[in-house]
Formats: C-alpha cells, sequence, structure tokens
C-alpha cells in the first residue's frame, strides 16, 4: 500500500480524472484501515504509511476541492462503535487531534492560532506526552460515574462501563466534582505489564499483540468485563466533554484539579511561552521516551487560556487550539543494553544489538542488527565516516549508550545512530571477539572483508545448524514440515547433527521411537509419518538443488543452477571439484570457464571438496539421495550463448519456470537491463526495464514471441 504514496505522481501533476479515481482509491483503503486499527485492534498497515496516505489525501483535497467526497477521510474520526457493544452518543464531541511532524509544523500553529484571534501578545501552551493508547470519556453525575464510552466516530461511542470499572485508575466516586463531569483520557498499559501478557499468552498459545495500544484497545473493548479486569489496564486523565461547572481558568489549572479528583495526570505536563521551550520539551519527552514504562507516540501542545480555547473552537475533527507533535513514526531513542554476536552458516560473526525495548513504528523492538565491526566502530564498507561528529570523526558505539534504532517496513531493524552527550564516563569502546561465542575457534577477518568468521567449520555447532536450516529452505530441499524452527529443535536433542542425519532420521527413529517425536509439542503420529514421507519424497533432487543445498559460501542459487546445467550429473561436478586445484590446471580453468563464476566462487567449491569433515558430510549426504541430471544446454538453440532479461508479468509460465527453461536451452538469464542484454521478453506491467531496452536498442519481445522462438508455442 505504501505504493500509493511512493510510486504516485506528485499531487501538482494529477489531472482532475486521476485525482477523482485516487480520491476514491484512497477513501477506500483508509477505511478499511481505521476499521482494522480503531474496530478490530489489528491494523493492517504502519501508522506512518496511514499518516502519510491521509496528508496525501488531504493535499489532492485541497488541490481539487470540489471533488472532495462525502465521506472523506479528512471528515472522520476513528470508525464506527463495533457490533456488540452498546452504543453511547457524547454529549459533547470527541475528537482527534492535527499533527505537526517538524518543528516548522509547530511555529505555523503558533502563527495560525495569533491570526485567528487577531494577533495577541503572549499566548502560554501546555505541553504533555501524547500517550499511545485509547481515549475514554467517563460521565461523572453527582460524583459517581454513571458511564464510559470509547470514541467510536467521534459521535457514538461503544458502552465499556462495566469494563471501565475494572481499571484501578478510575476512581467510582469523586469527591467535590461538578453535578455533571466528564472527564476524558487515554487508556493504556505498561511495557512491563504488556511484556508480562503477552508471555502469558504465549505460554497457553494464545495470540499476542503487536504492541501495548492494540493489547489495551483489544482488553478494555471485551464484551466480557471478567476479561478486561484481568488485564493491567491504566488511565490519564487529560481533558474532559460535558461539564455543569468549569474545571478553571486554564488547561494547567484543570489538569491540577483533575489531579486532585483522584486522576493519574501525567508528571510531564508543562506550561510555556515561547516557542523554542516547547520544542525544548519535546526533545526532553523525545529523550525520555524508552524509560516512562509507557508509550508515547508524541507530544500534544494546547492553548492554556481555556476563554481563548472556548474562541479558537473546532474544525471539523480536530481543536484549532491543539496539535500533535508526533515523533518521527521509523525513528526512537533507547538504551543499548549488550551486543551479542550470532554466528551464521558461513561463520559471519554478526553484532546485533540488545535494546531496552522500544515501540517503533507499531512493533517492539528489542534486538537491532550492527551489520559489523565497522559499522560499531562508525565506519561504511569503503572505509568511509558513516557517524561523524562535530568534528567529523567517526562516533563509535559502546554497550550502556543511547542509540537511536530505525525501522521501516519489514526490513531488520537496525541502530542508525549515537547520542555521545548522554554516554558515561566509564563507557568502554566495544572489542569485537576474535574467537567464536559459539565454539570457541579463532575467528579471523580476511583482507577486504567487512566481516569476521569463525573457523571452526562444521565442529561449530552454530554454523551447523545453520547450514541444515539452509539445506531445507525453499531454494534448497524444501522439505515440508521441516522447517528452521523444527531444526533447532531436532539439533538441540541431538537427532539431526548433519544433513545426512535427515535422510536417516527415519530408520533411527522410525515406526519403533515415532513416540518419542509423537511426544513433542506441536506433533502427532500423523505429523510424523508425514515428514518422514515428505523426507523420502526428497530423495530425487534435482542437481542445481542439491548444490544449492549445500550451502558453500558464494554459492546462490543461479550459480547452483550454472554450476549444474555445466556439470549435468552429480558424478561428473564431484570429480570436477575433487580434482581441481585452486589457481591451475584444467579442472579449475575449466570451472572459470563458466559464464557466471569467479574466482572467488570457485576457490569457495574446490576448498569445500577439500575439506575433510566437509567433504565427509557431502559424501554422507549424497549416498542418501539419487541427483536428477540437468538438462544439457542445447548449443543449437536460437537462443544458446544469450543474456535474457524477463519482466513485467508472464501469464503462462512462472518466472522461475522461464528462467530454468531459458537456461537449459543454453540462454543465460539476467536480472537486470545493461548492454550486454540481448533480448528482453517483457509481459504487461513491464517498466523501466523495458523502456531501458528501448533507450539502448535491445530487441523487445513479449511472452507469446518468446515461445515461438524457443518452439514451445
Ligand atoms: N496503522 C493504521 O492503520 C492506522 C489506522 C488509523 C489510525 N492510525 C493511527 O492513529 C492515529 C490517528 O488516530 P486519531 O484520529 O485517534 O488521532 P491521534 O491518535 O493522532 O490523536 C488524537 C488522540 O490522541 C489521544 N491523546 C493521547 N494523549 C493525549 C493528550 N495528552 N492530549 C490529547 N489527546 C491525547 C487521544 O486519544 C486523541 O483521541 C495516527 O497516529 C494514525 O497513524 C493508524
Ligand atoms: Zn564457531
Amino acid at each position: 500500500m505504501a505504493d500509493t504514496v511512493t510510486e504516485s505522481k506528485s499531487v501538482e501533476a494529477l489531472t482532475e480524472a486521476e485525482a477523482r479515481a485516487e480520491l476514491a482509491r484512497l477513501s477506500e483503503h483508509l477505511s478499511g484501515a481505521n476499521i482494522a486499527y480503531h474496530t478490530e485492534d489489528a491494523p493492517v498497515m504502519s501508522d506512518a504509511e496511514y499518516d502519510a496516505l491521509k496528508r496525501r489525501n488531504a493535499a489532492i483535497e485541497a488541490r481539487f476541492p470540489h471533488l472532495k467526497r462525502s465521506d472523506s477521510p479528512s471528515e472522520q474520526v476513528g470508525a464506527a462503535p463495533a457490533e456488540g457493544f452498546g452504543k453511547i452518543t457524547h454529549a459533547v464531541r470527541m475528537m482527534s487531534l492535527a499533527n505537526a511532524f517538524d518543528d516548522e509544523d509547530v511555529e505555523e500553529f503558533d502563527r495560525s492560532v495569533r491570526k485567528y484571534l487577531g494577533a495577541p501578545g503572549e499566548i502560554a501552551y501546555t505541553a504533555e506526552p501524547k500517550i499511545d493508547g485509547l481515549s475514554l470519556s467517563l460521565r461523572y453525575e453527582q460524583g459517581r460515574l454513571v458511564s464510559a464510552a470509547t470514541r467510536g466516530d467521534g459521535e457514538v461511542g461503544e458502552n465499556v462501563t462495566a469494563n471501565a470499572r475494572t481499571i484501578a485508575d478510575i476512581p467510582q466516586e469523586l469527591d467535590g466534582a461538578p453535578e455533571v463531569l466528564e472527564v476524558r483520557g487515554e487508556v493504556y498499559m505498561s511495557h512491563a505489564d504488556f511484556d508480562a501478557l503477552n508471555a502469558r499468552h504465549a505460554e497457553r498459545g494464545g495470540k499476542t499483540f503487536a504492541n501495548p495500544r492494540n493489547a489495551a484497545a483489544g482488553s478494555l473493548r471485551q464484551l466480557d468485563p471478567e476479561i478486561t479486569r484481568a488485564r493491567p489496564l491504566k488511565f490519564f486523565a487529560y481533558a474532559w466533554g460535558e461539564l455543569s461547572d468549569p474545571l478553571a481558568e486554564t488547561q494547567m489549572e484543570a489538569i491540577h484539579r483533575l489531579a486532585a479528583l483522584g486522576f493519574q495526570t501525567n508528571p510531564l505536563t508543562k506550561r510555556f511561552t515561547r516557542i523554542s521551550d516547547l520544542l525544548a520539551h519535546y526533545r526532553e519527552i523525545e529523550a525520555q521516551r524508552a524509560t516512562l514504562g509507557y508509550d508515547i507516540d508524541g507530544v500534544v501542545y494546547k492553548v492554556d487560556n481555556l476563554e481563548l480555547q472556548r474562541r479558537l473552537g473546532f474544525r471539523s475533527t480536530t481543536p484549532r487550539w491543539a496539535i500533535a507533535h508526533k515523533f518521527p513514526a521509523e525513528l526512537a531513542w533507547t538504551r543499548l543494553e549488550g551486543i551479542d554476536i550470532q554466528v551464521g552458516r558461513t561463520g559471519a560473526l554478526s553484532p546485533v544489538a540488545r535494546l531496552s525495548p522500544v515501540t517503533v513504528g507499531g512493533v517492539v523492538v528489542s534486538n537491532a542488527t550492527l551489520h559489523n565491526e565497522d559499522y560499531i566502530q562508525g565506519f561504511g564498507s569503503k572505509g568511509e565516516v558513516i557517524r561523524p561528529d562535530e568534528t567529523g570523526q567517526p562516533k563509535d558505539i559502546r554497550v550502556g549508550d543511547w542509540v537511536q534504532v530505525y525501522r521501516a517496513g519489514d526490513v531488520i531493524p537496525k541502530v542508525a545512530d549515537v547520542d555521545l552527550a548522554r554516554r558515561k564516563s566509564d563507557a568502554l569502546p566495544y572489542v569485537f571477539p576474535t574467537t567464536c561465542p559459539e565454539c570457541g575457534s579463532d575467528a579471523i577477518r580476511e583482507e577486504g572483508d567487512a566481516v569476521r568468521r569463525c573457523s571452526g567449520g562444521l565442529i561449530c555447532p552454530a554454523q551447523a545448524v545453520e547450514k541444515l536450516k539452509h539445506l531445507v529452505s525453499r531454494g534448497a530441499f524444501d522439505i515440508e514440515g521441516l522447517g528452521a524452527k523444527q531444526i533447532e529443535q531436532f539439533y538441540k536433542d541431538g537427532w539431526i547433527k548433519e544433513p545426512a542425519d535427515i535422510f536417516e532420521l527415519k530408520e533411527n527413529f522410525g515406526p519403533g521411537k515415532i513416540q518419542q517425536l509423537k511426544n513433542r509439542e506441536g506433533w502427532g503420529e500423523k505429523s510424523a509419518l508425514n515428514l518422514f514421507d515428505a523426507i523420502d519424497a526428497r530423495r530425487d533432487i534435482p542437481l542445481a538443488k542439491l548444490i544449492f543445498g549445500l550451502g558453500i559460501r558464494h554459492v546462490g542459487d543461479s550459480s547452483a543452477s550454472l554450476l549444474a546445467t555445466h556439470y549435468g550429473t552429480w558424478q561428473a561436478f564431484e570429480t570436477a571439484m575433487s580434482q581441481a586445484i585452486v589457481g591451475t590446471g584444467d579442472a579449475w580453468n575449466d570451472l572459470l570457464s563458466i559464464d557466471g563464476v569467479g574466482e572467488v566462487m570457485a576457490t569457495s567449491l574446490v576448498t569445500a571438496f577439500h575439506q575433510e569433515a566437509e567433504r565427509a558430510s557431502i559424501d554422507r549426504l549424497v549416498a542418501h539421495l539419487n541427483p536428477i541430471e540437468a538438462e544439457k544446454p542445447k548449443n543449437d538453440s536460437p537462443v544458446s550463448g544469450k543474456t535474457v532479461v524477463f519482466t513485467g508479468s508472464l501469464e503462462k509460465m512462472t518466472r522461475a519456470e522461464a528462467k530454468a527453461r531459458a537456461e537449459s536451452l543454453g540462454a543465460k538469464v539476467s536480472g537486470s537491463v545493461s548492454a550486454k542484454t540481448d533480448l528482453v521478453v517483457a509481459g504487461p506491467g513491464a517498466g523501466s526495464k523495458e523502456k531501458k531496452a528501448k533507450d539502448l536498442g535491445i530487441e523487445v519481445i513479449d511472452e507469446d514471441g518468446w515461445l515461438a522462438l524457443i518452439g514451445d508455442a
């Protein structure tokens, strides 16, 4: 869905027809996302994506006001109450908040307030954390709690009175309150309670929540109040609805009044008269974000004087007197608790940051990558400084530091920056280990390699497990029912230590011992038998998948295909690898003659076959298999020796099929168009590659043209 934002035209360039169509699409997207987020407590996109779509919608509406739809997302607050709950019509509408994303937006907010009021002198604002929970309106009559309602669509909310009564922070009775008082605020869940709740659910095999906000919303919006009671919810009061008497003359005093009545109010609420002080407070709150113990997603500024608030009033869904200054959705600061070293399949030692958990872009992050040794020191892959301090020196990262975490979409979060001002004076530079933490072997960093590697080979348990996981992965043996999780379990139990053990599993743990597997969580007799069948089915394995599955460094799936087509049979391949000597001889030269095989890969291959333990492991595995001969390329085919690029969608074959077929005919398949490309096969939706081919004068044909060319039509 991000495509709608990133890949669409600039708003200025839209034609009227395009604008109309896009507004319709955005309205549908956003209302779907709203229901998922507010009604189902299960968001389908990140908040940053949602906010970006909403801004684009507003920008299009601003340019084409007459196209604004009657169901415009700009005019909506939240989502209508869910089925099952009683409904409560709010005496005073519940609103949303306008957003500011940077300092300039905040200054603009101040200017617009002043302009609206006719440029008065000093204006005071309050600044307080924006709690990331869900809002709740509590109605008190004669000091007694009579009803509680969620925001719903702002007009009508869900009746959650019985649920609200189970929350300790919500007083049932008030002393000295106005006759009618609606107190509004945020229901939220602390990090500690969230972790404990998720751990309890995970233990029972139940569903876990993505973040504390979802957990709070899912816990309050329960049809059975006893479930709510069992969930540790909290409440901060920060606003009010209907009132029989005013609470105070200013926002700040009103908050003090609510505190005096027995509500929790946020201790970081402060009052300022200068915008620069508001912004300084924003940064102060941002710096404390990870240690507050609950999620916040920004800072809310409100005009302090309630008479001015009244004069400013409301737009359709937001007050003119307040704004939410959001934290960047994809960035958050937190403490680096430690650095763990993970060992991969090829022995690479990867540093992983262990973080004080922090919610970034709607997901709780407690691990992030630190890439490699140089990255920790502040250097990029070419030795350049990637995190300069004021003097241009690299900022290194130390355990105990405050670090900035970046997370976008589904990519692995990474540590992006470090705050030297908050570094403890006794923090020591990080020393990258020179031995493998898993097996104690030397970890060696070769000239020109950013990565340090364990030299333990198969004696290293970490490498062994990762190699096994690779063997059963999708591009390789792809054994159904035997994924990374099962491999780890079997390895721990000593059932599978090396690849051949997979194919001996049935003999060793077959019918007689099936009981052992059955007793495992997640396994029954049927799934055990299915697993043995799935393993048996893969004894006939295409040569390319076998070569790829061996997990030899630098040998990816397309290189494995090249090797398979070149050698044809396992015997030929194995003989060649055994005979080859790195750097010299016929077998070596033959290997290097394969288009796409370079010295690095060739060395890695030959070394693997000459390394005793590794070789023994390969032989043991292959003894259980019947490798399927690879189709020899036809040298006389019309495409042999040509470099072909497939782009766009293919309708008569999958990409993988097309690629395999082309390769079997002796063509080389490439992913990108360059001067070396001979032919581009473009299906519907082909974009930049087709254009580039045309620019370069390369022949472009469609799928049918391709099939005709290779004689498959
Ligand atoms: N990911 C999604 O699919 C999706 C869908 C809908 C909405 N959202 C997210 O929800 C938010 C928009 O929803 P919204 O309309 O509720 O606006 P909002 O959450 O940005 O702001 C309004 C709300 O802030 C809350 N709030 C917290 N602390 C407050 C304080 N101190 N003072 C006043 N209000 C305070 C109140 O509950 C109020 O209703 C955005 O962050 C958006 O990204 C995400
Ligand atoms: Zn090791």
